[in-house]
């Protein structure tokens, strides 16, 4: 591939065309807000200047609900070779598509499974995309060489590609991506109307499991507006854990020991099926989950030290496979905890302490 146009400049696009531009990609950049497009220029991610012919690759990185007819007409004015979208829906954009006629020989739907509760193009970054799925959705009409362009990029972005029926993708991103989604919001929004006293003791826990809660409700509508039955699905049989465990909970109340006893086991089982599930997510790059063991160090909020123990830790050859920051409420200091090889801890822990970090439990 050696051109391509990003439709849609924000956080996926703009990702996306950074790692284009990054590999030797001409990228051109538009978007309907041209202020999007000149910003994700100015970061590198390739030029706002439309292309003189038709580019290789279309990339259309808009919200779901503009999905078809951007593609409709891009496909019209004879924009590229092949055109793929980036939604984090398959099914409706591909019906959409074909009510609305389009040609779907050059048309291929893929969906990165990287991304963030921010948007727009300040927000992208080359290596979004790295050791991530990248699901490719083609329909039996897809031409082997619109494929073989999507694969490209999928490569060209450090991804790995998964083949998946449109349908079967959005069954499972309901799963995986759309309830949390739901549920994220759900429980930050018991801190919408919360005592300042409480909401003061944030620890990490609801940080970890708000993050996605401040993503943008005008995406997610669009989102869940094209998967509403899988998501449904998914919801009910959380309502039904949850009535659950709140009668195990009112169990745990009641004065009769048998009772207390039967509500502690209804607890537990939930947190161990809780244990199970989390095991099955799958560590970086898609691998089994990898046994890191954590070095936590107290780190002041000052420029240029997260530099410094990023460094030091590269000084020591230690690979640092995952990062968490915890702010300390008030204060201008937090911990970073670098999780490593088990073999890499001891070797990390001792390079650190020798360089004066102060390392904590
Ligand atoms: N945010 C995520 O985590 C994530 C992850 C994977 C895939 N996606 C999918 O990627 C797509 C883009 O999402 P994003 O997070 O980059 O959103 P974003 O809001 O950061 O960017 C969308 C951009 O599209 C532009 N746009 C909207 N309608 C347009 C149109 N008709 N023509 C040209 N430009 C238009 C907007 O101005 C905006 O700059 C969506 O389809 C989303 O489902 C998002
Ligand atoms: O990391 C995040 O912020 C995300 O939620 C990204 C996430 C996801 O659910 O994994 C969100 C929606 C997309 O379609 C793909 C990725």
């Amino acid at each position: 591939m050696r051109t391509a146009l990003v439709i849609g400049t924000g956080l996926i696009g703009t990702s996306a065309a950074l790692a284009l531009s990054g590999r030797g990609v001409t990228v051109h950049l538009r978007d309907e807000d041209a202020s999007r497009a000149r910003t994700a220029a100015a970061l590198g991610a390739g030029t706002d200047r439309e292309p003189a012919g038709p580019v290789d690759l279309c990339v259309v990185a808009v919200p779901p609900a503009h999905v078809a007819r951007t593609l409709a007409e891009a496909q019209a004015a004879g924009l590229a070779r092949g055109y793929l979208d980036v939604a984090s829906v398959k099914g409706g954009p591909r019906r959409e598509l074909e009510g609305a006629g389009c040609e779907l020989a050059s048309y291929i739907g893929t969906h990165p499974m990287a991304g963030s509760e921010r948007s727009g193009p300040l927000a992208g970054a080359a290596d979004l995309f790295e050791g991530r799925p990248w699901v490719l959705s083609p329909t039996p009409a897809t031409e082997t060489g619109v494929l073989n362009l999507a694969l490209e990029l999928v490569a060209l972005c450090g991804a790995v590609p998964v083949v998946m029926d449109a349908d079967a993708h959005d069954r499972a991103v309901a799963l995986v991506s759309h309830t949390p989604q739901l549920v994220s919001s759900m429980v930050a929004a018991r801190l919408e109307e919360a005592d300042e006293t409480a909401v003061r003791l944030c620890g990490q826990g609801i940080r970890d499991v708000t993050r996605i809660a401040a993503s943008d409700p005008a995406m997610w509508i669009d989102i869940l507006a094209a998967n509403p039955g899988p998501v449904a699905d998914v919801l009910a049989e959380l309502a039904t854990d949850l009535d659950e465990t709140v009668r195990a909970l009112r169990s745990l109340q009641a004065a009769d020991e048998d009772k207390r006893r039967a509500g502690a086991a209804g607890i537990e089982a939930v947190l161990r099926r809780g244990n199970a599930g989390r095991e099955r997510v799958p560590g970086k790059h898609g691998a089994a989950p990898a046994p890191y063991e954590p070095v936590t160090v107290l780190i002041s909020d000052t420029p240029g030290e997260l530099a410094r123990i990023f460094a030091d830790a590269g000084a020591a050859g230690v690979n640092i496979e995952d990062v968490r920051i915890e702010h300390a409420t008030g204060q201008q200091a937090g911990r970073i905890t670098l999780a490593v090889l088990p073999q890499s801890a001891p070797v990390l822990a001792a390079a650190l302490r020798e360089r004066g970090w102060a390392l904590r439990q």
